[in-house]
């Protein structure tokens, strides 16, 4: 967690090797936004840059009592204007976000790398420009979405017409993570706003960025006051936690650590309110010999490396068919060893930093653990030294091991970092059974030619998301969640309709 500048004693987090954050920059100050207005919290916490530990913002951290006023702000504008909007306007106002994100892209670029260290052409192309595209998507699928109807025959020979309205929930609590902060707190947004909802949005305490400038964007795009409202701050004993334990909140949505999902799961449970999980994961690749092996090898290496290996979807357990076992590993080791860590400006950066010294820690606690456990090294494996300031950033080496198998916790638990462990197989039923093998159950990809065997493999695997000869291909409508500790329901498209709706079925004796 980022330093409290309140607190006497500041976390490891958010001071870099025990020394406070060095203030060489301008350092800005981020207020909670609610009703429209800048508001105040309890105390102000450190937002450090992963990439050299740069202080770059004082955030300003919101307790109950901000809490409850954006929960009551939110509820105004619920019965207010926006309650009775529309859903042509509506999806015109999404359209209109859309623009406006696009309009401002690059101050977003530069909020979200100043955030999390992300090379900029990745925050550019894939956060931003995704932002844009799930404004864009949801303002489709409302325009779209029609009502359930049935003819309802009774035994007299009469008719019933039997029809379902939706409605919003109400007031959504919407609580993202750090690693890719627009792309998720927009995939939650959207729906939210498109189905007719007001919003609490807590991003987290690692990017408050990106939220407090969207909110602006939202404001000169049209959204009236109220509609969206961001609090700043943690989790336990902090804002996320006010905001989860809220009587005013008509449902939550979360994308996060699956203990935290568990942890809202209590908090909202009294009052039985409806949860949208996005959970952690620890997926699956599996190569057959038969896949074309330069096109599997960039594969893999993309979704083992992607932002620093911190996307829910990334692959941590790689299961390759031993008759090319060695070629591929090599061949990847290779990619590992290339990848360039640097300055997000930099263009020939593909690699940044990890979230937080925190998080830095945690990924390379597993690196001692693989060890260990027996692993062999085969690229990457420890701090790297970049040398000047980047020493004071929260840097990991890209990372493989051989000589694990699924005994271990390092092939077990979600490390969230550039790392993977690789593991030959022999048969397709003990590629499918060590892949299936976990508790977690988000994503999987099949390295193969064999196109039936592709379908036959990707269907069997215990999974929301099973890529065939890619990985990372999204299409805004389809299911998009996990199983297990992966999550609880699917958004996209209808399915996040669904989940930010109430159906109210109206039966009519004709
Ligand atoms: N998408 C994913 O699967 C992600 C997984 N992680 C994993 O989780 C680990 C911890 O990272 P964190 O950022 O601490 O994830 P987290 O799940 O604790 O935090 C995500 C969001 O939930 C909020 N939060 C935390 N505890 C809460 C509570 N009790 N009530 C309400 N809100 C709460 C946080 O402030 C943040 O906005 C990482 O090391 C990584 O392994 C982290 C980020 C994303
Ligand atoms: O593309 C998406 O909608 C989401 C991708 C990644 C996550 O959900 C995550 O990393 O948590």
């Amino acid at each position: 967690m980022p330093s409290q500048t309140t607190s006497a004693t500041a976390t490891s987090a958010g001071t870099i090797h025990g020394r406070p954050p060095r203030r060489t920059r301008a350092t800005r100050t981020i207020r909670n936004l609610i009703g429209g207005a800048a508001v105040d919290g309890i105390r102000t916490f450190d937002k450090v840059d992963p990439v050299d530990g740069t202080l770059i913002a004082r955030v300003h951290e919101a307790g109950p009592e901000q809490v409850d006023l954006a929960v009551a702000a939110a509820r105004a504008a619920f019965e207010g204007p926006w309650g009775r909007m529309g859903v042509a306007e509506r999806a015109r106002l999404l359209r209109r976000i859309a623009d406006a994100v696009e309009r401002h892209a690059e101050e977003l670029v530069a909020a979200e790398v100043g955030d999390t260290g992300k090379p900029e052409t990745l925050a550019r192309d894939l956060d931003v420009a995704r932002a844009a595209a799930n404004f864009r998507s949801f303002a489709d699928t409302i325009a779209a979405a029609g009502l359930d109807s049935y003819l309802t025959e009774l035994p007299d020979g009469r008719n019933a017409l039997n029809y379902a309205v939706r409605k919003p929930l109400g007031v959504v609590a919407v609580i993202v993570p750090w690693n890719l902060p627009l792309l998720l707190l927009t995939w939650k947004l959207a729906p939210a706003l498109a189905a007719g909802n007001t919003v609490i949005v807590k991003p987290s305490e690692e990017t408050p960025s990106s939220a407090a400038l969207l909110a602006e964007i939202l404001a000169e795009a049209g959204l009236p006051d109220g509609v969206v409202n961001v609090v700043h701050g943690f989790g336990v004993g902090s804002a996320g936690e006010a905001l989860t334990r809220h009587p005013g909140i008509d449902g939550v949505t979360f994308t996060g650590e699956t203990a935290t999902g568990s942890a809202i799961m209590r908090a909202v449970s009294p009052r039985v309110r409806p949860v949208s999980f996005e959970l952690g994961g620890k997926n699956a690749a599996v190569v057959f010999a038969d896949a074309d092996l330069e096109l599997a090898v960039a594969g893999l290496a993309r979704s083992t490396f992607l932002n620093t290996g911190q996307v829910c979807l990334c692959t941590e357990r790689i299961y390759i068919e031993r008759t090319v076992f060695d070629d591929v590993a090599s061949a990847l080791a290779d990619h590992a060893r290339r990848l360039r860590l640097g300055r997000p400006q930099d263009a020939a950066t593909t690699t940044g930093p990890l979230i937080s010294q925190a998080h830095r820690q945690k990924v390379h606690s597993y690196l001692d653990l693989a060890l260990e456990e027996g692993a062999t090294v085969l690229a990457g494996g420890g701090i790297p030294s970049l040398g000047g300031d980047l020493d004071g950033g929260s840097w990991i080496e890209p990372t493989l091991w051989t000589g694990l198998d699924n005994s271990h916790r390092t092939v077990r638990e979600e490390i969230f970092g550039p790392v993977a462990a690789l593991i030959p197989f022999d048969t397709e039923e003990e590629a499918i059974a060590m892949a299936n093998d976990t508790d977690y159950g988000l994503a999987a990809v099949t390295w193969t030619s064999d196109l039936t065997r592709g379908h036959r493999v990707a269907q069997r695997m215990r999974v929301g998301m099973s890529w065939v000869n890619t990985w990372y291909l999204r299409d805004l409508r389809s299911p998009f969640g996990g199983v297990g500790l992966s999550g609880i329901g699917r958004e996209g498209g209808r399915h996040s309709l669904e989940f930010y709706t109430e159906p109210t079925n109206v039966c009519v004796q004709l």
